[in-house]
């Protein structure tokens, strides 16, 4: 990829997991940032370790000071310990400092509440497949969050995929469908696999055309903006195999059961923020 322009901030992951790992990896791969514009906070040293020395950049145990001395900090923990973490970057963040948080559920509003007044937040929800570049994510801006923090926020995310802002009452809804979409993904794929397997293919390349009909499927999709009815239809050839498959998935209830999985998630992320603003006290 490669910039013509910079980010000339210093940015701190707190918490640097997989979705803080996929971030550095993709700013530092973009050119948008150094190595030394970063700073990794985790509790565990083996995945510090871990990416000092793959990416070089600097890593520590302390929220607090990462946050004092960064000028976009973001918050990358499970939304579990956000009880523990806010008070931490609330005694650190600087007040021209904006925070960004990624977790799953926590609103805006109980982060903001932690901090202090005035303080500028915007919520995300990436997901992994960011880590090959390939990312969605939702943006939404805080109270205080100004044109330039969403633009910031979004060029870092368009770096490792795309990105959407959208209001903050629909994070929960893109956390059920993009955030844990991967996962939904994942287990089709791999159904797909099995079912390759059962009709006599070798596992490799049962998963091999299983993964590129997913990855080919979306690509046709996204590049000619057609409706994904009349993708099917280009497929199903009349008395043919895949209107034989499809009517098998309709009997199963694919389509249902897809669409009430999107809607639980959604409500467990709904019940995540929940959970973690009374923890907050808010
Ligand atoms: N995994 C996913 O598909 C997605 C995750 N998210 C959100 O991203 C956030 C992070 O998720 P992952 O990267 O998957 O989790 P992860 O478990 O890989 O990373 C979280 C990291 O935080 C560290 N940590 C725990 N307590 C800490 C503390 N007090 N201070 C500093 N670090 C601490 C852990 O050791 C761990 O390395 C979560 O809030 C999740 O809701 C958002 C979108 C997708
Ligand atoms: O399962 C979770 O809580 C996280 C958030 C979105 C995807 N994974």
């Amino acid at each position: 990829m490669g910039h013509a322009t910079k980010i000339d901030k210093r940015i701190a992951f707190l918490g640097a997991g997989n979705m803080a790992g996929a971030l550095v990896r993709g700013l530092l791969a973009s050119g948008a940032v150094d190595a030394q514009q970063i700073w990794c906070v985790d509790v565990r040293p083996e995945r510090l370790d871990e990416l000092g020395k793959k990416h070089g950049v600097r890593v520590g145990r302390s929220n607090r000071e990462a946050a004092a001395w960064a000028d976009v900090v973001f918050l990358a923990t499970k939304p579990q310990v956000f009880d523990r973490l806010l008070p931490e970057v609330a005694e650190g963040i600087r007040s021209e400092a904006l925070a960004v948080s990624i977790a799953a559920g926590i609103p805006i509003a109980a982060i903001e509440a932690r901090l202090p007044p005035g303080a500028r937040v915007v919520r995300t929800m990436p997901n992994t497949p960011a880590i090959v570049d390939a990312g969605a994510t939702a943006i939404a801006a805080g109270t205080h969050a100004t044109p330039d923090d969403l633009a910031l926020v979004k060029r870092i995310f368009d770096d490792i995929g795309i990105s959407v802002v959208l209001d903050e009452m629909l994070l929960d809804a893109v956390t059920g469908l993009s955030g844990s979409g991967p996962a939904y993904i994942f287990l089709i794929i791999e159904a797909l696999a099995d079912a390759g397997v059962k009709v006599g293919l070798h596992r490799d390349s049962a998963q091999l055309l299983a993964a590129q009909t997913v990855l080919g499927s979306a690509k046709l999709l996204i590049e000619t903006g057609e409706h994904p009815g009349r993708l099917k239809d280009m497929v199903t050839s009349p008395g043919g195999t895949a209107i034989a498959g499809l009517h098998t998935l309709e009997a199963g209830g694919l389509r249902k059961t897809l669409m009430d999985a999107v809607e639980t998630a959604t409500a467990r992320a709904r019940q995540l923020g929940e959970d973690a603003s009374k923890k907050l006290g808010k």
